[in-house]
């Protein structure tokens, strides 16, 4: 449904709009005028918008709270059966991902109910990471990690439909507003300085003359800050990828931003924090169709901020993208 954000306000109904007519055409940016709708053909002889609200003389909150209260939604055991059945053989980043999904297109009634219900499976992951770091099996599921696992949901919605948790009837994790902003600064800001300074310490005495010539040159346009463009073109095994990682790990030993991306998904795992073109830069996918077409970064995205503090990025395998997508 198209929501119009037409016609005046209706007093004591936030964000409600009627027209001249008193035909209701909006109410919120999220799904509220749904089961407003749903009230409207169902309830008969409301006198206000309260009133539409109360079920055996009980007042709801929300609209919804009213449909579920009258038994006008569906209620959500398909999604606990379903849940449940991922558990038994999906990893807690695909559960996380399919509840993301669920929540951003499937609107379950109860979804808080849900996560409570199911929240273990979707943050098993987390909780083996604890044990693994702190060296200690005995560790248990923790709010600290269940918020965790919040967020990594909360993140995917956002790149779903752009919405946080909250529109979607869950509480909203434990962070910022400005940390929400910063997803990707976060994640590029990760890397612990001393284990990035101890791989310079140790690789860059091994450089081979040629290796050290390329470095010298590219950090001097890095520390200077006089920008620029580098290929870096070599006969397979000869240490481009060593060079550039150490590169990368000089740049982050400093706590600077290096994006290091590459045209295929294997080019990528090869180089610490690799991640496709496509993802940083959000190519649009019919780029050889379209050469008009540029990427989707927004101006006040997190990513618009990464790279605006970006000192380097190293594209492996740029040669392979479509020429399209080194102009966007
Ligand atoms: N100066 C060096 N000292 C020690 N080992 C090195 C050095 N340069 C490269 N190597 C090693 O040589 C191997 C091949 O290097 P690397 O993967 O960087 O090559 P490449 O040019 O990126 O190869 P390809 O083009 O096939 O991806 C790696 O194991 C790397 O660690």
């Amino acid at each position: 449904m198209d929501a119009r954000k037409q016609g005046s306000p209706v007093a004591a109904c936030l964000n409600l709009f009627k027209s001249n007519a008193g035909a209701i055409i909006y109410q919120s940016k999220t799904h509220g005028v749904l089961y407003l709708r749903l009230l409207l053909v169902n309830v008969t002889g409301p006198l206000s918008f309260q009133d539409i609200r109360k079920v055996n003389g009980q007042q709801y909150p929300t609209y919804k709270d009213a449909c579920l209260a009258l038994g006008l939604l569906e209620d959500d055991n398909q999604w606990e059966c379903m849940l449940a059945e991922v558990a038994l053989n999906c990893t807690a980043i695909q559960i996380r991902l399919l509840f993301a999904i669920v929540l951003t297109t499937c609107f379950p009634a109860r979804a808080q109910i849900l996560w409570e219900n199911h929240k273990d499976s979707m943050t098993d992951d987390i909780l083996h990471q604890h044990r693994i770091r702190c060296h200690d099996l005995t560790i248990t599921f923790s709010d600290e990690m269940y918020n965790e696992a919040l967020i990594a949901i909360e993140d995917l919605c956002i790149v779903i439909a752009n919405l946080p948790l909250s529109n979607f009837g869950m509480n909203s994790p434990n962070r910022t507003a400005s940390d929400l902003m910063n997803t990707e600064m976060n994640r590029e800001l990760q890397y612990s300085t001393v284990e990035m300074a101890a791989i310079v310490a140790r690789n860059v005495p091994l450089m081979n003359e040629e290796q050290r010539t390329i470095y010298d040159r590219i950090m001097l346009a890095v520390s200077a800050g006089q920008g620029g463009f580098f290929f870096l073109d070599a006969p397979g095994g000869t240490g481009k990828t060593f060079v550039i990682s150490l590169i990368l790990a000089e740049i982050r030993s400093n706590n600077g931003i290096a994006l290091a991306v590459a045209s295929s998904g294997i080019a990528a795992t090869l180089l610490d924090g690799g991640r496709t073109a496509h993802s940083v830069f959000k190519l649009p996918l019919n780029i050889q169709n379209n050469p008009d077409a540029v990427c989707n970064i927004k101006k006040q995205s997190s990513m618009a901020t990464v790279l605006k503090r970006c000192k380097l990025i190293i594209w492996d395998e740029c040669t392979m993208a479509h020429k399209h997508s080194l102009g966007r």
